[in-house]
C-alpha cells in the first residue's frame, strides 16, 4: 500500500525551510526603467560555495502525470539549485526534512503559475517535475569540481496526489 501526500498551495511560510519562491509578488523593492519595471531585488539565497560558482543552465523535462510516484530524494550538499519555470504552468516541488542524513517525511507543493523556486543547499528534494509540456526550466545552480549531489532511494515509494 503505497503512502499518499497530498500536495499544498506553495507559501513562503511553508517553504522557509527548504528554500525560496522566486516571483512577482506583492510590491516591488525598487521602480526602475523609468517607471516601467518592478525590480523584486535579491530576493534568494544562491550558495555555491568556495569552490564553486554560479551557472545558469536550460532542463527540458518530462510533463509527469498525477499521482505522481516518488521513489528519489536527492540534495546537493555543495550549492543551492533554483528552478525558474520558462512557461505559466504550476509545477510540483517535493521537499523533505533532513533526519540524521536521510531524509524525513516527504512535502510536496504546486507552484502558482509562473512561480519559482531555490532550493537551500542540502535540501532534499524530488527531482525536477514539471505537470505541463514544455517542461522547459532555468536553473541555476553550483558549477564545480564535486559529483554534488546524494540520492535517497525511497524503499516504499508515495502517490503524490493535488
Ligand atoms: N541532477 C540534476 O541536475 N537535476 C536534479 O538536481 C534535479 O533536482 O532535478
Ligand atoms: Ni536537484
Amino acid at each position: 500500500m503505497s503512502r499518499v501526500i497530498k500536495a499544498e498551495p506553495l507559501t513562503a511560510d511553508a517553504f522557509a525551510p527548504f528554500g525560496d519562491i522566486v516571483d512577482a509578488s506583492g510590491d516591488p523593492d525598487k521602480m526602475i526603467n523609468g517607471g516601467m519595471c518592478g525590480r523584486y531585488h535579491d530576493i534568494a539565497t544562491l550558495d555555491f560555495g568556495p569552490e564553486g560558482r554560479a551557472g545558469i543552465s536550460v532542463f527540458n523535462a518530462q510533463a509527469r502525470s498525477l499521482p505522481y510516484t516518488l521513489d528519489l530524494l536527492e540534495r546537493h550538499p555543495d550549492g543551492s539549485q533554483a528552478f525558474i519555470p520558462m512557461s505559466a504552468a504550476p509545477f510540483l516541488v517535493i521537499v523533505a526534512p533532513d533526519e540524521g542524513d536521510a531524509p524525513g517525511t516527504p512535502r510536496a507543493f504546486l507552484t502558482a503559475p509562473y512561480q519559482g523556486i531555490n532550493f537551500f543547499r542540502g535540501t532534499w528534494h524530488g527531482v525536477l517535475t514539471p505537470l505541463a509540456t514544455p517542461g522547459i526550466f532555468a536553473v541555476i545552480d553550483r558549477i564545480g569540481n564535486t559529483a554534488n549531489l546524494d540520492e535517497f532511494v525511497l524503499d516504499r515509494p508515495y502517490m503524490v496526489t493535488t
